[in-house]
């Protein structure tokens, strides 16, 4: 719906140069701990909430299904490092800035997939935390594999996600870490 509105936009004033970037599952943080997601309360995604359980937040995950067409049977995602993403934001500004008119449309992803459980363990491997976890139903909505297909940035930009699962769970560990509440205080109790 967004796409539509934002090509909308372009075609009503063919002068605009708009770009448009499909995230995938974004996750981690920047290197110095000091910035990192900090949802309000019950987290939606799964890294926040894993995340939460390592810290001691929360008891446990539920896996939201265990019955997927997948390897293990659990949803697939392509997680990126927010640090990519960003890198991916400026090689779309660069190419913007020198067209003179146009709407361009990007994956922005690393075309690998990884199951709920395989990051559990990766998250466990960064943080040297366990992670509990219980099999849970299907989340109404969800699909059991998102992975994107980024060759047309890497074709058009030259971008290329560079950081692993590794980079992705540590630096967001790092940044749980020492920030078990995120931007918030902690309770006071
Ligand atoms: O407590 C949790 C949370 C998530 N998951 C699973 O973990 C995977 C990733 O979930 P999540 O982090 O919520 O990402 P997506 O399901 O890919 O959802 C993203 O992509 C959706 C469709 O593009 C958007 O609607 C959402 O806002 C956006 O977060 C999925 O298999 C979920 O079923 C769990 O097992 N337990």
């Amino acid at each position: 719906m967004i796409e539509q509105i934002m090509r909308g936009y372009q075609e009503a004033d063919t002068e605009k140069c708009v770009s448009i970037l499909r995230y995938f599952n974004p996750v981690g943080a920047h290197p110095s701990g000091r910035i990192g997601e900090s949802p309000n309360s019950i987290p939606n995604n799964l890294m926040p909430f894993v995340q939460q359980v390592a810290v001691g937040r929360r008891e446990c995950l539920s896996v939201f299904g265990n019955d997927y067409n997948t390897p293990d049977g659990a949803g697939v995602r392509d997680y990126i490092h927010v640090d990519d993403l960003a890198e991916g934001h400026i090689c779309a500004l660069k190419k913007i800035l020198s067209m003179e008119g146009g709407c361009i449309t990007h994956n922005l992803g690393s075309g690998h997939g990884f199951s709920v459980l395989d990051m559990v363990k990766a998250f466990e491997e960064a943080s040297g935390k366990p992670i509990p976890y219980k099999m849970g139903d299907r989340r109404p909505g969800d699909l059991a594999t998102v992975i994107a297909n980024a060759a047309k940035a890497k074709a058009d930009f030259g971008w290329e996600t560079k950081r692993g699962l590794e980079e992705m769970c540590k630096s967001a560990w790092n940044w749980q870490s020492k920030n078990p509440y995120g931007y918030e205080d902690a309770p006071k109790d």
